[in-house]
């Protein structure tokens, strides 16, 4: 069969005003996971990260109606279903679903993080009777599946014996009970049960992630690898990555619960290439101008470091520069190795360092110390810091990998921001050494060009 080149999702749900949850998170998870979204909206409601002020359902035939005019034109080949609201937007949706037959998955909202009621009460019964006998996947946390199976779930045994139930009893295909907040520990489980067999997908366990929207982005990536042919287990092993990484680098805003991000995704790839590309660019202005870098390389070699940026920069994986560093050569330099992630220790750990007081920083690179350079930079007006790296406290010097930081602290100390330069005059088998810092390699390689012409 030929594939499809738009595989399309549909997501059956209400308008989060904050955008964290609902439809908002579903197109964002869509897109993020390269199918076309398309969308039934249920109910509108006014809500941020710590309430919901308004709830307004659509009327049930223009739910339905929806679903139908998207099918008859664009196609459907998987959907999900999110906050329905009342029972007879459940049987409209249930009704239409059942006619046109895509595969389903039941995300059952109930409770919004924020405590709100989502579902209303007399429409519990239709969410058990109609929707999940039509779920391909539904998807439950520990207090829906507790309303939903009438069990009480305290640990990974009850969750077994909920998500069989759930299917042998009341009909789903698969489903899965999300361990957030089952047995609390370094991991986050997922009990799946689909086809006599039981599954556990496993995450480690975000402890101060953002989580607004988690069961809504889970749902709609399951259901984006449904809509493109996956089978069940790999749909759900996809998602679980997907979201571990959208509650890893959520969206901080609000007073509540912050979003997840779907985004991080896309964004933090598409974020990798470009500073490698960019490390590459400044490399290049570096070979051009190799013999006048070749006097200001130190012994222990330079680098030059790019991280992606602020909002998802933690460690030094996180900072591209070059492997093997860049060397003296002949009467050149030599770029060692390829430019990658975690490829620098020294540098990466002073633009981190630096980013925490201006995230513009990004950018920096090593060159040997000689006075001719810092009298240049103070002239052209420069901000120049010079560190004694004598006063190098001892609980500083004793643990590995805290000078850089030390150095960069106390530098901003002094000026009261990020300086240009940064420089020291050595210690006991430490090298003498100058940092500049930038916003960009490009940025980087010209300031420090600018210093070493006469
Ligand atoms: C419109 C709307 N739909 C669903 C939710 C539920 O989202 P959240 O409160 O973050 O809970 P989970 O996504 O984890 O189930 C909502 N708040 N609004
Ligand atoms: C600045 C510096 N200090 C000791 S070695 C060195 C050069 C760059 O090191 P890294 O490759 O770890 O960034």
């Amino acid at each position: 069969m030929k594939k499809k080149l738009y595989p399309i999702a549909i997501t059956i749900a209400g308008s989060d005003s904050g955008g964290g949850a609902g439809i908002e998170a579903d197109l964002k998870t869509f897109a993020a996971l390269g199918v076309h979204g398309v969308v039934a909206l249920t109910s509108v409601t006014a809500q941020n990260t710590y309430q919901v002020t308004g709830i307004h359902d659509l009327p049930p035939e223009m739910v339905a109606r929806q679903i139908i005019t998207v099918w008859e034109d664009i196609g459907i080949d998987a959907g999900k279903t999110g906050m329905l609201s009342n029972s007879e937007i459940i049987r409209a949706v249930a009704e239409t679903v059942s006619k046109l037959g895509f595969p389903l998955v039941v995300d059952p909202v109930m409770i919004a993080k924020s405590g709100a009621p989502l579902l209303r009460p007399e429409a519990m019964n239709a969410l058990i009777k109609y929707m999940v006998p039509i779920a391909t996947v539904i998807t439950p946390n520990k207090h829906e599946a507790e309303k939903i199976t009438g069990m009480k779930i305290n640990n990974f045994e009850d969750a077994r014996k909920a998500a069989k139930y759930i299917v042998e009893e009341l009909g789903a295909t698969a489903a899965i009970v999300k361990g957030g907040h089952i047995e609390v520990g370094e991991e986050s489980i997922d009990i799946m049960y689909y086809n006599g067999k039981f599954y556990e997908f496993r995450a480690p366990r975000i402890v101060d992630g953002c989580t607004h929207g988690t069961g809504c982005s889970f749902s709609a990536a399951i259901a984006v690898e449904l809509a493109k042919g996956r089978d069940i287990v790999k749909a759900v092993k996809t998602a679980k990555k997907f979201i571990t990484m959208a509650i890893k680098y959520g969206v901080k805003v609000g007073r509540g619960a912050c979003p997840v991000n779907p985004m991080a995704w896309i964004e933090i790839p598409a974020m990798k290439y470009h500073v490698i590309e960019s490390v590459k660019e400044a490399l290049k202005i570096i070979i051009e101008n190799q013999k006048l870098f070749n006097k200001y390389i130190p012994e222990t070699g330079s680098n030059l470091v790019m991280a992606i940026d602020p909002r998802y920069a933690e460690t030094i994986n996180d900072v591209a520069g070059v492997k093997g560093r860049i060397v003296r050569y002949g009467d050149g330099v030599k770029i060692v190795g390829p430019v990658e992630f975690g490829a620098s220790s020294h540098m990466a750990r002073l633009v981190l360092t630096a980013m925490k007081y201006d995230p513009s920083i990004r950018s920096a690179m090593n060159l040997k110390y000689d006075e001719k350079l810092v009298e240049r930079a103070e002239k052209k007006g420069y901000i120049v810091v010079y560190i004694d790296r004598r006063n190098e406290p001892e609980e500083v010097r004793l643990v590995e990998g805290r000078s850089i930081p030390w150095i960069m602290e106390t530098a901003f100390k002094k000026v009261k921001r990020v300086p240009d330069i940064i420089y020291d005059t050595g210690d006991v088998g430490k090298e003498a050494m100058i940092r500049v810092l930038g916003k960009t390699p490009v940025e980087v390689v010209y300031k420090a060009l600018s210093i070493i012409r006469e």
